[in-house]
């Protein structure tokens, strides 16, 4: 069995045309840009837009926002044309079909999780976002709400009905990932931190670890699919 046609992966927080063919090239399926200016990722939309041609529909495109104004969505959509929104805000159920009907895009919500009850916050968003992306709570003293490097206990998901198709983030690297996916079962893995050098700054080297470390994944493992 070939894990990239059982699992999405998407590199998230790319800034360089480098870093997306490498991604590419070994197999990521989505490929992540934020606007959000707080973050050590955030691109500026020309920027992102010309990154966004480069990949060329060699993967989807992923334009991350947070609690994102209509003039914002508009200028993200009419200049970068992603093929994905990912809310990692605190965007309500009525805020994501709006912003998902207003721009006819592929929408993925992030839900923060630290404990089992968290999960409950995932039903109201089913049939609204078209993917939930499951990531870690923000820690003290971040200004970030997501990109912080951070894991979540993968057992809580052990309670999650198998058939909510999500993401998982948060803290994930070539040294975890194998448990992340034996633990979490997952339908897709979202990486941003373990695949950088320092707050930013993508690693050629981290993301090829990243890739190995996945492709030694078994076929045991693989059992997160819809
Ligand atoms: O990466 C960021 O800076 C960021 C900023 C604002 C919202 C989301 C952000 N990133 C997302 O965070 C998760 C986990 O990242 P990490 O691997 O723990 O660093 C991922 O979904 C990114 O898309």
């Amino acid at each position: 069995m070939n894990r990239m046609t059982e699992l999405d992966i998407k590199i998230c927080g790319l800034s360089t045309r480098e870093t997306v063919d490498v991604s590419i090239a070994r197999g990521a399926s989505h490929i992540g840009f934020v606007s959000f200016e707080k973050s050590p990722r955030h691109v500026e939309i020309e920027q992102m837009a010309e990154l966004a041609r480069h990949v060329d529909g060699r993967a989807k495109t992923v334009v991350v926002t947070v609690d994102p104004e209509d003039g914002e969505i508009d200028r993200l959509v009419t200049e970068v044309a992603p093929d994905w929104l990912q809310l990692h805000g605190r965007e309500s159920p009525e805020r994501v079909l709006a912003i998902k009907s207003a721009t006819g895009l592929s929408v993925m919500k992030a839900l923060p999780v630290a404990d089992v009850d968290d999960l409950d916050r995932i039903a109201p968003y089913l049939g609204i976002a078209d993917r939930i992306l499951l990531d870690s709570k923000r820690p003290k003293g971040s200004n970030l709400p997501g990109g912080n490097g951070v894991s979540f206990d993968w057992r809580l998901l052990a309670a999650l009905d198998r058939t909510v198709p999500f993401m998982l983030s948060g803290g994930l690297d070539a040294d975890n990932v194998e448990d992340a996916v034996r633990i979490a079962r997952p339908s897709g893995l979202d990486i941003s931190s373990g695949v950088e050098s320092a707050p930013g700054i993508k690693d050629v080297g981290r993301l090829q670890r990243f890739f190995d470390a996945l492709d030694r994944i078994g076929e045991d493992e693989l059992q997160g699919d819809l």
